[in-house]
């Protein structure tokens, strides 16, 4: 397995109670779409899975490591998990080459994450992994110098230098044009079938979730609406998943409310 959650909890320092009883697990290899209206839990989830968060309650196994209360997980297994989220947090004033060579800086020695930052160490490794991300010109800008679809795609390519065996993509292509949008989510989906990683990626576009992902989890109110292979998920799901307060019990959306269409607008992911 490459992870599992046993009837997982988390509350956020808040109060807020996110996620209720998660069960989910993924045999590593798997590409999971995590789909849900905006406050489901998506990233709540990731970040239990990437052990940024520790659980409430529940048990959790991430590669084949317990992870156990709030102590911090050793930084080998940190090294071997990758994570893209919506705005990457990258220093505005780093180099794009800097910013991409980061990915493996849990994985060098000291003496070589130290002399990364201050001279690059692999340029090839880092404008190839830019090429497959469209901005190999960009490999001397600044980050700061960047647009958000931009830097968005700057993350992707340090978590595609990274290699690593869990890639956690929270809405990773949400500042992109759809059909750069569509690319990327293909790359990262091929990529991780390549070499074997688990995928599982947050998406509010749930075309490109239907289209490029085996699996779909959805989750409503930080709990399991539905855990399907895509081609299984109905339009009555989706209206259910996605229906907001106000929304008739029997599925019609609320007027103003529109749920996506489980139609996928692209056929061509795979
Ligand atoms: N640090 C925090 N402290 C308190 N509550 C939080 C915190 N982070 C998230 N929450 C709450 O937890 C719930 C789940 O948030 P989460 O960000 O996981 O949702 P999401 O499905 O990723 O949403 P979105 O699609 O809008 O990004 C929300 O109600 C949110 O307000």
């Amino acid at each position: 397995m490459s992870f599992q959650l046993d009837g997982l909890d988390l509350l956020h320092p808040g109060g807020h109670h996110a996620l209720h009883g998660i069960t989910l697990a993924a045999r590593q290899g798997e590409a999971v779409a995590l789909i849900g209206p905006s406050g489901a839990g998506k990233t709540t989830l990731l970040n239990v899975l990437g052990t940024a968060l520790p659980a409430t309650r529940g048990e959790a196994s991430v590669l084949g490591t317990r992870l156990a209360g709030t102590s911090r997980p050793a930084r080998a297994l940190r090294a071997r998990i990758g994570s893209v989220h919506q705005a990457p947090p990258i220093p505005p004033r780093q180099r794009v080459v800097t910013a991409v060579l980061a990915g493996r800086l849990g994985q060098w020695p000291a003496w070589k994450a130290l002399a990364s930052l201050l001279y690059p160490m692999d340029l090839d490794g880092a404008h190839a992994q830019l090429a497959r991300v469209l901005l190999e010109d960009k490999l001397f800008a600044r980050c700061d110098q960047l647009s958000g679809g931009q830097l968005q795609r700057v993350g992707i390519a340090r978590v595609l230098y990274q290699r690593p065996q869990l890639l956690l993509a929270d809405e990773p292509v949400s500042a992109l044009d759809p059909a750069l949008a569509l690319a990327t989510v293909r790359l990262l989906v091929q990529d991780c079938a390549a070499r074997g990683a688990t995928l599982v990626a947050s998406l509010h576009a749930v075309d490109l979730a239907l289209a490029c992902f085996p699996r779909v989890v959805g989750l409503r109110g930080g709990r399991i609406a539905f855990d399907l292979p895509a081609a299984e998920v109905t339009e009555a799901q989706l209206q259910a998943l996605y229906a907001h307060d106000g929304a008739q019990a029997d599925g019609g959306p609320a007027p103003g409310v529109h749920a996506p269409s489980p139609m996928p607008a692209y056929n061509a992911c795979r």
